[in-house]
C-alpha cells in the first residue's frame, strides 16, 4: 500500500504526519478520486506508522469505501472534527507534510487549530512518484496511444481556413472520445503565433504555409500523456525547414542521451548545446521537459538545473523548441520511460508532415 511506503520514508527522515487535500497525491495513496473538494475540507491524515483517516464531507458518503473516515455536514466546523482526527493519530504538535496545493484557507483554519509545523509534501513523495512501476507505465502507454491515434486522424482533416480555437476544440473532443479526458487545454499555434510557446488558441485561420505547432494530452486513470508535433499545411518558410531539422536533431539526440544515472540537467545540455551550437540558442527559452505522471508537470524537471539521476521507471518529456518572434516556432515533444536507455512511449511520426 502506498501509504505505508510514505510512512515509511516519513520516518526516515523525521516527519510525523501528513495532510493531503484532494489531487494526484491523494489518488496515488487512497485509489480514491475526489474530483474537485472546492471550499469543503476533505484531507487525508497520516501518521509515521502508517495509520490514517479521511475527513471527508458528507455528500461524498456513499463514495467512500471501507475505509477510517469521518464525515462532517454543512453547517458543522470540519476542523474540529480535523484536530479529534490528529489528536487520535498523535500528530496534533508535529512535524507535518502538507500537499503543497492546499487552499490557504483551510492551512490558516488548521493552524489555528493544532500547533503543528508544516512542511511540503513533495520533499518527500516525489521520490515516490518519480519512479513508476510496471502498471502506472502501462496506463501511460495507453495514454500515449491515445494521443497517437489523434495525431493520424488530425492529418486527415481539412485545416486549412479552421480557427486554432476550433482546431483545439476538435482536438479535445477526440481525445475524450477515446480517453478520460485531457491532460491540459490542447495548444494550436499558427503563423507567426508559434513563438508563444504557451499561445493560447484563437480566432486565427490556419493558412496555406503555416507551421502549426500542436500540443496536447490525454488521461487514462489518471495518467496523462503530453506529445507536440508541429506540422506545415504547403510548403513554409524555408527559415522554418532549416529551424524544424535542428529541432529534431536536439529532441533525437536529447532522446539518445537517456540511460541510467544520467543527471537531468545532461539531457537539458545534450538538446540546448545542439541548439545552440546552430545559432539559435536564444530562442531556446525553456527547460528540454518535465517529469509527466498523475501530473502533466511533475519530476523529474529536465532543465538546467536537473541534479536528479535518471532511474529506471522515471518517466518525462523531452521537447526542445525554438520561437522566433515574428516568424513563428517549432516543437516536437515525446514522452519517455528510462528502461536502462530511453524507449520512446509516443511514437507518432516525428519527421516533417507537410500537408
Ligand atoms: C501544461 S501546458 C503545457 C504543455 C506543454 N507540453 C509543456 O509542458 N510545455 C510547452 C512549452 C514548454 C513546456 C513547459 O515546460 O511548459
Amino acid at each position: 500500500m502506498r501509504i505505508g511506503k510514505l510512512a515509511k520514508l516519513m520516518k526516515e527522515r523525521g516527519f510525523d504526519g501528513a495532510l493531503v487535500s484532494p489531487g494526484s497525491n491523494f489518488y496515488y495513496l487512497t485509489g480514491i478520486r475526489i474530483h474537485e473538494a472546492g471550499e469543503r475540507p476533505t484531507i487525508l491524515a497520516l501518521n509515521a506508522d502508517g495509520e490514517f483517516h479521511l475527513l471527508v464531507p458528507s455528500l461524498y458518503e456513499n463514495v467512500i469505501g471501507d475505509v477510517p473516515v469521518t464525515f462532517w455536514r454543512d453547517g458543522e466546523n470540519p476542523y474540529a472534527k480535523l484536530a479529534t482526527i490528529m489528536h487520535g493519530l498523535g500528530i496534533s504538535d508535529g512535524k507535518i507534510l502538507i500537499e503543497n496545493t492546499m487552499r490557504a484557507d483551510w492551512l490558516i483554519e488548521i493552524n489555528r487549530t493544532v500547533r503543528m509545523r508544516p512542511y511540503p509534501l513533495s520533499v518527500v513523495i516525489r521520490e515516490l512518484r518519480m519512479r513508476k512501476d510496471p502498471e502506472e507505465i502501462r496506463l501511460m502507454e495507453k495514454a500515449a496511444k491515445v494521443v497517437d491515434e489523434v495525431f493520424e486522424e488530425i492529418l486527415g482533416w481539412d485545416l486549412v481556413g479552421m480557427t486554432e480555437r476550433e482546431l483545439a476544440l476538435k482536438i479535445e473532443l477526440a481525445i475524450r472520445e477515446r480517453s478520460d479526458g485531457i491532460s491540459f487545454e490542447p495548444i494550436v499555434a499558427s503563423g507567426e503565433n508559434g513563438a508563444n510557446p504557451h499561445h493560447e488558441p484563437g480566432e486565427r485561420k490556419l493558412r496555406k504555409g503555416d507551421m502549426v505547432i500542436l500540443d496536447y494530452g490525454a488521461k487514462w486513470k489518471g495518467y496523462c500523456s503530453d506529445i507536440t508535433r508541429t506540422i506545415a499545411l504547403g510548403e513554409p518558410d524555408e527559415r522554418l525547414v532549416k529551424i524544424y531539422e535542428i529541432v529534431w536533431e536536439a529532441q533525437e539526440r536529447a532522446f539518445q542521451a537517456v540511460r541510467e544515472g544520467v543527471k537531468a540537467k545532461d539531457i537539458d545540455g545534450t538538446a540546448r548545446r545542439t541548439i545552440e551550437e546552430a545559432g539559435y540558442g536564444r530562442y531556446f527559452t525553456h527547460r528540454t521537459g518535465h517529469g509527466l505522471g498523475l501530473d502533466v508537470h511533475e519530476e523529474p524537471y529536465i532543465g538546467p538545473e536537473g541534479e536528479v539521476a535518471l532511474e529506471n521507471g522515471m518517466t518525462f518529456t523531452i521537447e526542445p523548441g525554438i520561437y522566433v518572434p515574428g516568424l513563428g516556432g517549432v516543437r516536437i515533444e515525446d514522452d519517455v520511460v528510462v528502461e536502462g536507455r530511453g524507449r520512446r512511449l509516443t511514437k507518432a511520426e516525428r519527421e516533417l508532415i507537410v500537408l
